[in-house]
């Protein structure tokens, strides 16, 4: 399956396993993340404005990220976080932080992806984190994306879970069925997401996320983002369309790198 969905690669390379790690070794799902994010870190460099992004994925990024910082292995890094947990764990690394109002261009951006299809296009935001994503990933010169297998998907929407879509709290039911009515050649049913105790999930820019499932093909992306964008209460949409650069894919038969 992994290598169909690689033969649309523009430009791909396959490594093999560290020896170490060399089959018949079993890794788990959190092993291959590491894997694929520590990859994505030899693309950093001294001196860059890195973009940190959000997950269990990029959770192993940051980390090296401060590992080799404390090593003395890169140095003058600035980060740019994607949420407030990844902030959190910046500082603690000793990470230095900015922001995109002090520096608006972004060398290089890592983060992991919820899903892949086989033209680099994304979901995001299960997490919650979307709209700080987009606007740092927007922002790059060059956004690694770090997933492991499972994440590739034929289409956006494939994998049958949530399409989130960040909105004001504002008559949130509105909102939801006017994005179910938007999508609903493609069979989409719009879920408010719940936090703890069946409260609505607030995002960190203090907004709530409507999860799409999709039970048809959404047909053409651009169409799709662009009539989900215009329906008033909408903040933005979990479709990273043409952003990512390059995506790091861990799986059991070894680490394959797509470029656009
Ligand atoms: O909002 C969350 C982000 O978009 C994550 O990057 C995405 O959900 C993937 O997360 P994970 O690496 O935990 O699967």
């Amino acid at each position: 399956m992994a290598i169909a969905w690689s033969e649309k690669a523009s430009s791909m390379e396959v490594l093999a396993m560290p020896p170490s790690l060399s089959p018949p070794v079993i890794l788990t799902q959190d092993e291959l993340k590491k894997i694929a994010a520590y990859k994505a870190v030899e693309f950093v460099e001294s001196g860059m404005v890195l973009g940190l992004g959000t997950g269990s994925t990029a959770k192993h990024a940051v980390d090296r990220i401060g590992e080799l910082l404390r090593l003395g292995k890169l140095k003058n890094i600035v980060g740019i976080p994607t949420s407030k947990k990844t902030q959190e764990q910046a500082l603690s690394l000793g990470i230095p932080l900015s922001d995109l109002d002090t520096h608006p261009t972004v060398d290089l951006a890592i983060d992991g992806a919820d899903e892949v299809d086989p033209h680099l296009n994304l979901v995001k935001g299960r997490g919650g984190s979307l709209l700080r994503e987009k606007m740092v990933e927007g922002a790059c010169k060059k956004f690694v994306c770090i997933v492991d297998e499972s994440k590739l998907v034929n289409h956006l929407g494939g994998s049958g879970l949530a399409m989130p879509v960040e909105i004001v709290p504002f008559c949130w039911k509105f909102t939801a069925r006017k994005l179910q009515n938007t999508l609903e050649n493609s069979g989409c049913v719009a879920k408010l997401r719940n936090g703890a105790e069946g409260e609505p999930f607030v995002t960190d820019n203090g907004n709530y996320i409507v999860d799409l499932y999709l039970q048809k093909n959404i047909g053409d992306l651009r169409v799709a983002s662009d009539a989900i964008l215009r329906i008033a209460g909408v903040v933005e949409h979990g479709m990273f369309l043409d952003m990512a650069t390059t995506v790091i894919v861990a799986g059991e038969l070894g680490i394959t790198i797509k470029n656009k």
